[in-house]
């Protein structure tokens, strides 16, 4: 374990923060930090070496497949129709669509159900083909844009709250698989659909309770389950809507457009569209008219072999898990929407809304920490967690942020209308023991308390001592904290030390154990202060965790949480 720091003492080598970085000429930048500055530097940085990017191969097909969880109680808490409402169809059709026009390199995406499959152009390059960073983007997105659209198209009743979205990635060799790919999931489309609109069928016209109609229908083949909706049900499976029997097809189309140029000349412009449709993709038909893949494929009947061509990664057992969320392209975004300068805290505590309610969710999170557009979560090294599936967990805890993050913006910003949706990425990074893990923790408040007095500096430079931006980065270039803190004081009368805590250490949030007296003591946060009411089990604060005493405090946080064996157990 590395000797004790706290915020206070950590090294501050002159940085430039991420902000600014963005802002900046970057050739000047370059020139600078090459030359004199390192990065911005703590000790803890070496955590990072941990990090993996997940690289994907070449030249094989990316299939991001997503599946919304909890469906039936989205059924029962909303009151949809059964067995398929349609106003949910179309939305989950637009969500959808704004995933397709965001990331251009999705050729297509099939869907049914609450089941999406997005594919990626065989030699994208998106992302560096980081598997983790283009399933993490996709999923958020789908779910930012599922809680944004919702009141558009399911008038009848509020969204109770956003989805959580588990995902995999699947990555296909060649043209065959892919249209086999395909082909399997239509397949499953077609079974669950029949099957629903049987069970449904008999529970809405023949007045059957739910177990009652399971137990009719077990061990049902198609043909049965086709003459059982005619005979009882007087309903013609046939006759059913397509876009329930065979999903729905998202394609990306190049069309040509007329439109007039600067010049006033009309030209013809090449532009790509979605378009959706609902056909047979077992059909030679499709292959050869709609979807046209470079080399030759036919319908297969054997299937099975696709599932080894889900990308698993199942987590080493016994490891801290980290899962660290990041906003997309934040810079943008803060600006579109009008965010304070340095720090707004509308947006802080609209990401710590979105924490806390991923911590409620998943209780093996023992801990999180947040500053800016990011937020660490610690899953207890036990924990089984999704099986332990990389995949399952960054996708439903980024599925549900980026939910919950839409979901109550209204509330945070008021005024400020959300102009689109935002996306987070995840990744899941592996610590094998508590001296890494508190590094990680460290490392991440070190970069906070750097980037917050770099800001802080510049923005009171700019904002009160009306200096250009520029002037205020040359000022600040090469300074050090005890600079930073003299010009504040010097020139403003300001004491760094008395800005918010929420700004200089960002927020941490931790698994109560039951035991544990009131922190208000300690300076705690009342724990329902983020939270509604009668969740008791999360403190919120504002700790500086780099000090060994916020876990000598808390034991329980880092410590073996395994019953005692004893021989008994033995049989
Ligand atoms: N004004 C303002 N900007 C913020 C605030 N929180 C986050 N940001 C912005 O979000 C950015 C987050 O940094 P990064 O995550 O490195 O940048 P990004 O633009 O999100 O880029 P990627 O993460 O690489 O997609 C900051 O640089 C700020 O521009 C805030 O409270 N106020
Ligand atoms: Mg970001």
């Amino acid at each position: 374990m590395s000797p004790p720091l706290s915020l206070q003492q950590i090294p501050m080598i002159p940085v430039l923060s991420r902000t600014v970085l963005q802002r900046s000429c970057l050739a000047t930048l370059r020139k600078i930090h090459t030359n004199v500055y390192p990065m911005a530097h703590s000790k803890f940085e070496y955590v990072k070496s941990f990090e993996e990017e997940g690289q994907l191969d070449p030249q094989h097909w990316i299939i991001i497949r997503l599946r919304l969880k909890n469906v039936e109680e989205l059924y029962d808490l909303h009151e949809l129709e059964q067995p398929n409402d349609c106003s949910l169809t179309s939305l989950l059709q637009a969500a959808v669509d704004v995933v397709m026009q965001d990331f251009k390199e999705i050729v297509l995406c099939y869907s049914f159900s609450q089941e999406f499959n997005f594919v990626f152009a065989k030699n994208t390059t998106l992302y560096r083909r980081r598997g983790p960073k283009l399933l993490t983007n996709v999923c958020s997105l789908l779910s930012s844009a599922f809680v944004h659209k919702w009141p558009y198209y399911i008038q009848s009743s509020a969204l109770i709250f956003p989805p959580v979205i588990d995902g995999a990635v699947h990555l296909l060799p060649d043209d065959q698989s892919l249209r086999d790919y395909m082909t399997k999931q239509q397949n499953v489309c077609h079974h669950q659909n029949l099957y629903k609109t049987a069970f449904w069928g008999l529970v809405t016209k023949r007045g059957m309770l739910p177990g009652e109609a399971t137990e009719t229908l077990k061990g049902a083949n198609e043909g049965t389950l086709n003459e059982l909706l005619f005979t009882r049900c007087n309903t013609n499976y046939n006759k059913e809507e397509d876009v329930f029997k065979k999903g729905s097809i998202a394609l990306r189309k190049k069309v040509q457009k007329t439109v007039t140029a600067q010049n006033g000349s009309i030209i013809q412009r090449s532009q790509s569209t979605v378009t959706v449709m609902h056909a047979d993709l077992t059909k030679d038909s499709f292959w050869s008219d709609v979807l046209v893949l470079d080399q030759p494929t036919e319908l297969n009947a054997k299937l099975n072999y696709l599932k080894h061509f889900e990308k698993k990664e199942t987590l080493l057992p016994h490891t801290w898990m980290v899962v660290r969320i990041d906003g997309k392209a934040f810079h943008n975004f803060s600006e579109k929407h009008y965010f304070k300068k340095p720090n707004d805290l509308r947006s802080i505590e609209l990401m710590n809304k979105a924490a806390f309610s991923v911590m409620k969710e998943f209780p093996d999170i023992i801990f999180s920490y947040g500053q800016s557009d990011e937020y660490s979560f610690v899953i207890h090294r036990y924990s089984k967690m999704c099986d332990r599936q990389g995949g399952r967990i960054i996708s439903s805890i980024v599925s549900l942020f980026a939910g919950v993050y839409v979901y109550h913006w209204q509330s945070m910003f008021e005024d400020v209308k959300l102009h689109y949706c935002p996306a987070f990425d995840a990744r899941v990074v592996l610590y094998p023991n508590n001296s890494c893990l508190r590094d990680y923790i460290s490392w991440r408040q070190a970069d906070c308390h750097i980037n917050n007095m770099y800001n802080t500096c510049f923005w009171t430079l700019v904002q009160q001592g009306q200096c250009s931006r520029q002037n205020a980065e040359e000022i600040l270039c090469g300074t050090f904290s005890k600079d930073k803190r003299s010009i504040l004081i010097n020139r403003f009368n300001q004491n760094y030390d008395d800005e918010d805590a929420i700004f200089r250490k960002g927020t941490v949030m931790y698994q109560k154990m039951v035991s544990e007296e009131s922190g208000r003591s300690r300076g705690e946060l009342p724990e329902n202060n983020q939270a509604e009411e009668g969740c008791r089990g999360i403190v919120v604060g504002h700790f500086d965790v780099i000090k060994d005493e916020f876990w000598r405090e808390r034991p329980w946080l880092l410590g073996e949480e395994r019953n005692a064996t004893t021989l008994d157990d033995f049989d």
